[in-house]
């Protein structure tokens, strides 16, 4: 056990820690760079010159130098660098390090796996070892990510390089127990964080406090000042002290003097260390771009996996439906190398699970946006293959950027169609040096054969085939940028063929009407049930399930089905699960629905009522007038009661609406209160949506029930109410 240190020694080292932040502070003032200087010019320390204190009131130079050790920093980082074998400093490390250890704001960007996470996290250890903070002092640094594994990323180089510092420090990211980071948060001094979640925390936790902020970081700072997290960046930013030190990084920065206003920046050095550089890609990054027709992406995507069987490749699609089909599809046809698939639907753990699995093993990982930034395979990723067009040029620069990371190299290729060359122009605009190709055709192995093959096979395939493709259209459909991505263009029956689906589904806001191979509305029509008819049952199998449910609420409660047409018609090609409504119980009094039958003298049926009223009336000649009279008094009263049970019902199913809300509300802010943190982009969005449609589906589903049971309610009081009537009726007849 270790021994506790005794009072004079831990005076000792205190001392020390003061002596030595002294010194550092007097350092750091004595060479800070000029602000706006690039010390990239200046040339390096010469061999062995000292470091540090060189006499009383000089010190050696920190602007320009290349080692780690030769900075103005505490020996605890300096030890904690070391071990974790980082000697020499990057470009970007070297030009913004001198500036952000004197205290200044930063605009950095350089190249995908050129160290920025470093040249951030220095300064934040550092930052805080000067001002001596410590447990009770609470938030000292905030470094947010856009997506969750980044995140857990730099927490993990965090710890490693600052393990002999005594901070403490917290991941706070979706799908964590947020009861347990709750718990805690008030005790760390780094929080690593996606934005929704530290805005949970700033709403709900109760005094946590970031009063006191240091340094705020933003990494892959473009992707969180945009729309996608807009809303919970300005609420987390209003929560923050303005007098604090902010760095922003990313490989395509933001030089928008919007974004930059709200974050407040006070004379920030900008600092783009590729900006001469010939290309804005890695220099070891080899980057073709070949043009592949969209019903052949998948033969070449199987092609080009069968001719890498030993490689670890990151396949980009663009949207999570699209990577579950070619996952599942291409799993089924059993290439010869593991495959793997990420999204940003998939639970937390499993997609940490998956991504560990990526760096252990040579395999192929099918993937969204969700990985596109950030993320650095330590063991080194062969191709980035993008089979989907990425958004634009920034998107293209982070996707490819998951190879050729600091000094390794790497091969990437883009799948471009005929009609998406324009960005093959965008890319050479921007000093990206790719270079294109036709595809050799000699060797491309066909699977739509063998994947209409798999989808009469599998059934769970078909509804994955659908969605890939109505998904993929619907997304080129939406995109802004007409220049590139012009739905209109798109061979969509060769493309439905290509995904082995037997026939085109219909997409109506396509206009496709005269299409031969697309059936019509007016073809259609006949076929299809009318939506109000239908009820899909729930698919049951394992192909859908992590979110399963979502999907297929997605499905039932997208854009197109609550329009009527394509969720439906896109069945065609499929035998359609019809299952009919239950019929909702009505009360007729004319014709009431009881089933008990009596039989009058001659032997014929009478119901009820008839028995009672009719023969009553015959055997003591009863007046027919009052009878009618009554009669029609009770028909009204009936539909009073009829029409207050309706609002009585109605009431409930509302009660029943908001508490269901209520509950997802609650659940949705404790398991995922981050999606924005994800790749707003499409797929995290997407997810949104589907979780709402689901609450709003699941109480459509038991209001459906609680019809029911109320009308039945209703009839079955009706029907005594009847008889108990009729024999009021009868003794006031008699009377
Ligand atoms: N000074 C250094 N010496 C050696 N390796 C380094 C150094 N700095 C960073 N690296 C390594 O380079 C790789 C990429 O670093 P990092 O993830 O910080 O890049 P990045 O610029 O943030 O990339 P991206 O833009 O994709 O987020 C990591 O594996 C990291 O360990």
């Amino acid at each position: 056990m270790k021994k506790p240190k005794s009072k004079q020694v831990r005076l000792q080292s205190r001392n020390s820690e003061v002596q030595q932040i002294e010194l550092l502070e007097k350092w750091i003032q004595f060479g800070k760079p000029e602000s706006g200087s690039n010390p990239l010019s200046l040339p390096p320390l010469p061999a062995k010159s000292p470091i540090g204190r060189i006499d009383d009131n000089t010190y050696s130079r920190y602007a320009g130098c290349f080692k780690f050790q030769q900075l103005p920093i505490s020996k605890n980082l300096k030890d904690g660098l070391r071990q974790s074998g980082y000697k020499n400093m990057t470009s970007i490390q070297r030009a913004s390090l001198p500036h952000s250890l004197c205290g200044r704001d930063i605009l950095g960007a350089a190249k995908t796996g050129s160290g920025k996470t470093l040249a951030f996290i220095i300064p934040v250890l550092e930052k805080l070892y000067k001002a001596r903070w410590g447990l009770e002092d609470g938030v000292g640094s905030i470094i947010m990510s856009p997506t969750r594994e980044l995140a857990d990323q730099i927490f993990g180089v965090l710890k490693l390089v600052g393990k002999h510092h005594g901070f403490s420090a917290g991941l706070l990211i979706g799908g964590h127990e947020y009861d347990e980071e709750k718990d805690h948060v008030n005790r760390m001094n780094i929080l690593i964080c996606t934005p929704g979640r530290l805005l949970k925390h700033m709403d709900t936790t109760p005094n946590f406090d970031c009063s006191q902020l240091q340094v705020l970081v933003l990494d892959e700072a473009d992707r969180i000042l945009d729309a996608g997290f807009k809303k919970e960046v300005n609420a987390i930013i209003s929560q923050l002290p303005k007098h604090r030190q902010t760095l922003l990084f990313s490989a395509t920065q933001t030089k928008s003097v919007k974004d930059l206003a709200r974050l407040s920046l006070k004379d920030p050095e900008y600092i783009a260390v590729d900006e001469e550089s010939i290309a804005a890609t890695p220099n070891r990054l080899q980057q073709k771009v070949i043009l592949v027709p969209l019903d052949q992406k998948l033969d070449m995507l199987w092609s080009f996996i069968k001719a890498h069987l030993n490689s670890r490749i990151i396949v980009f699609l663009s949207s999570c439906k699209q990577v579950r089909f070619v996952y599942e599809a291409f799993k089924k046809l059993r290439p010869g190398i593991p495959l793997k698939c990420l999204h940003g639907r998939m639970k937390q753990v499993k997609r940490m699970f998956i991504l560990q699995q990526f760096v252990e093993q040579r395999s192929v990982l099918f993937s969204t946006d969700v990985s596109s930034r950030g993320l650095d395979f330590n063991k080194g990723v062969d191709w980035v293959v993008q089979v989907d067009c990425p958004d634009d040029v920034a998107s293209y620069i982070h996707r490819v950027g998951r190879t050729a990371r600091y000094d390794s190299i790497g091969r990437s290729v883009l799948f471009l169609l005929p009609s998406e060359m324009k960005m093959l122009e965008r890319l050479q605009e921007k000093k990206i040096p790719v270079q294109f190709d036709k595809p050799n055709t000699k060797r491309l192995q066909s699977v739509s054969g063998l994947l209409a093959a798999l989808l009469a096979k599998y059934k769970d395939l078909q509804p994955l085939a659908q969605r890939a493709f109505k998904t993929y259209v619907k997304s080129i459909f939406k995109q802004k940028d007409k220049e590139i991505f012009d739905v209109t263009k798109l061979p969509i029956d060769e493309f439905a063929a290509s995904l082995g689906l037997p026939m085109t589904p219909q997409l109506r806001y396509l206009n496709r009407k005269n299409d031969k191979n697309t059936p019509g509305d007016s073809v259609l029509a006949p076929e299809i049930p009318a939506k109000k008819d239908l009820i899909r049952p729930k698919p049951s199998n394992n192909l859908l399930e992590e979110s399963e449910d979502e999907e297929t609420l997605d499905l039932l409660r997208s854009k197109e089905n609550t329009d009527g047409d394509v969720a439906i018609a896109a069945d065609n090609s499929l035998p359609t699960p019809r299952v009919a409504k239950k019929k909702k119980f009505k009360i007729n009094v004319d014709k009431p629905v009881g089933t008990r039958h009596v039989f009058d003298d001659e032997g014929n049926t009478r119901t009820p009522f008839e028995n009672i009223a009719c023969t009553s009336a015959i055997n003591t000649a009863l007046d027919k007038d009052k009878v009618r009279e009554r009669f029609d008094e009770l028909r009204e009263e009936m539909k009073i009661r009829d029409q207050e049970d309706k609002l009585l019902d109605r009431k409930r199913r509302k009660e029943k609406r908001i508490k269901e809300k209520e509950k997802y509300k609650r659940a949705r802010n404790e398991e995922d209160d981050d999606e924005d943190d994800v790749d707003a982009s499409g797929s995290d969005k997407d997810f949104k949506n589907v979780k709402r449609s689901k609450v709003y589906f699941d109480s459509d589903d038991s209001d459906g029930e609680m019809k029911d049971k109320v009308a039945l309610k209703t009839d079955d009081i009706s029907l005594a109410e009847q008889e108990e009537l009729a024999l009021k009726l009868l003794s006031s007849m008699h009377s």
